[in-house]
């Protein structure tokens, strides 16, 4: 007889020791099972056996009342004693097969794994489900300055359980900000495997307010969970962030991108953003040129309470300002769904800088990550380009195309590298921009207004997509519209604008090119975008 199937979408891992002073146990369990948690797992550390027992006993108790089972962490006794549902074990815990003869055939069992080959031997060995983990440093388990895992980390143990029917969650400093991040993130990239839950311990157990933290955490995995069932079948790494892998040409992504164009013009989203001090103020007037409102807001107070009523976000560190307030403003942008713009300037300059972006990015998952050949190639993990500075030195990457495509697919975000040529990629696609002018390289912060016009458009794709659908119909992605088409939009607009401002005869130099950027943008008209657009698929 088959084992009894489990939900494992918010899996509740116990520990007394987390709770805030002066909660009970008992009552912060009740109320995160009211809050939504579907499984728990009873894991005493410091309790001797008869209090394990007891605490298991009672634990089993109030979950019974919500229909929620129940598991014991490393002890083979206490399952037995309490009659569990089954035990979660370690590597260095009894071992599987001979759990398996000491428990029967029918309590689950549970296995932790931290990496590739100890999730082959999960699989020979009949696991019934897995625990990915660490996944970020975490503060409720001595994890021995192991690795963290990271979303795609995860995503790679995730490939190997596909077609196995080895259920799988992730645990380990998990939290509400970060929990988009991981599960999309961590959606295999070869096989489209995807977590079935998450495993907290003090994200639930040292909240002043269990239920609410759970109800949240659930609110979260619930939608990843129905868009993926709305997806099932499907192969691809971004479902329907993309509507361009079938018929793709020219002329369809022109056209796409002159629809962009009026939108944001009818629209006049509202587009905050968290940039440097250098470009502000061109930023602002870029983004009021296509059609587009500019805030500037960096405080996570007023981030936060903007959040819901903006476009879309950009976070260009730059100068590398604001930290709390990106941190707020990303974090939020994902939990209101609107597209988020990273902009990782000269990530690869200074440890400060590579460190910061992996902060922030265990904070948020970026809708878009945009750089030049340096800041790519550090986002990769690349050496073929150096930074100088906030700009690239050398001939640039040997194959960008392979380089897009490849960071699209580890990021889960769609990729734009800035140059002389800009390529673009969801993780599949790769696109091939030949618009621009020479001057965008002796104006400061053409990259950074290149951003900004990014993430106006995105604001645009994702209007388009919301006027034209039910709101949500579609759960697939964090992020719903077409965000390769709004990326596509935002780089062809800048680059066309910039060549008709060059050749504008009043432009000198430098100087008046600036002023003519900006007119330029602002006159652009889907029909000249329709003459000068050179796009290749690549
Ligand atoms: C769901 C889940 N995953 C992993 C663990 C970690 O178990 P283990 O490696 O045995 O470490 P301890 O929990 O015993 O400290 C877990 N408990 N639950
Ligand atoms: C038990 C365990 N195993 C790996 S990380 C971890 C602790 C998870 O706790 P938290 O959810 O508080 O990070």
């Amino acid at each position: 007889m088959p084992r009894i199937q489990l939900d494992y979408s918010l899996y509740l891992v116990t520990g007394r020791e987390f709770l805030p002073p002066g909660k009970d146990y008992y009552e912060s369990l009740e109320e995160s099972l009211q809050g939504g948690v579907t499984l728990v797992q009873v894991r005493e550390k410091d309790a001797d056996t008869g209090e394990f027992i007891e605490v298991a006993r009672r634990t089993k108790q109030i979950c019974d009342k919500y229909n929620v089972p129940v598991l014991i962490n490393d002890r083979i006794d206490v399952h037995l004693a309490v009659g569990t549902a089954g035990i979660h074990i370690g590597q260095t815990d009894c071992p599987l097969p001979l759990a398996r003869t000491l428990i029967g055939p029918d309590a689950i069992i549970g296995l932790s794994v931290r990496n590739t080959d100890e999730c082959k031997r999960a699989i020979e060995q009949g696991a019934d489900y897995i625990g990915i983990g660490s996944v970020w440093p975490t503060g409720s388990k001595d994890i021995k300055g192991r690795k963290c895992l990271g979303p795609d980390g995860t995503g790679e143990i995730l490939d190997l359980l596909d077609g196995t029917g080895i259920q799988a969650v992730a645990i380990g400093g998990i939290h509400l900000p970060n929990l988009p991040q991981l599960l999309h993130g961590s959606i295999s990239p070869k096989t489209s495997n995807a977590l079935d839950g998450v495993a907290v311990i003090s994200d639930i157990v040292a909240s002043h307010q269990p239920r609410k933290a759970s109800e949240a955490l659930r609110e979260i995995i619930d939608s990843f969970k129905r868009a993926r069932k709305g997806l099932e079948g499907h192969k691809g790494l971004f479902g329907s962030t993309s509507s361009v892998s079938g018929g793709l040409s020219r002329e369809y992504l022109v056209e796409k991108v002159q629809g962009l164009m009026r939108v944001l013009e009818q629209e006049t989203p509202l587009i905050n953003q968290l940039t440097n001090k250098v470009v502000m103020n061109d930023s602002a007037n870029v983004t009021l040129a296509v059609g587009a409102s500019p805030i500037m807001s960096t405080n996570p107070r007023d981030v936060y309470d903007l959040s819901p009523a903006i476009g879309a976000c950009l976070i260009n560190f730059g100068t590398v300002d604001d930290k709390e307030g990106m941190k707020v403003a990303g974090r939020q942008a994902n939990v209101n769904r609107k597209p988020l713009v990273f902009d990782p300037v000269a990530v690869g300059a200074t440890s400060y800088r590579r460190e910061t972006a992996e902060e922030l990015l265990a904070h948020w998952q970026p809708t878009i990550i945009k750089g030049n050949a340096a800041e790519i190639g550090a986002m990769a993990e690349s050496t073929e380009v150096a930074s100088r500075g906030v700009d690239a030195a050398g001939a640039g990457f040997k194959d960008p195309g392979a380089i897009v495509r490849a960071l699209a697919k580890k990021r889960a975000a769609i990729i734009v590298l800035t140059g002389p040529e800009d390529y673009i990629s969801d993780g599949h696609t790769v696109l091939k921009v030949s618009n621009g002018s020479h001057f965008l390289e002796k104006i400061t912060g053409s990259g950074c207004q290149a951003g900004t016009l990014i993430a106006c458009f995105a604001a645009a794709s994702r209007s388009y997509y919301l006027n034209e659908n039910e709101p949500f119909e579609d759960d697939s992605q964090l992020v719903q519209g077409d965000m390769l088409i709004a990326a596509l939009a935002g780089i062809l607009i800048y680059t066309i604008a910039s060549e008709v401002a060059a050749d504008r005869p009043d432009v000198k130099g430098p100087g008046t090119f600036r002023s003519a950027l900006i007119d330029e943008l602002y006159n652009l008209t889907p029909e000249v975008v329709q003459q000068r657009a050179r796009v290749e698929i690549l």
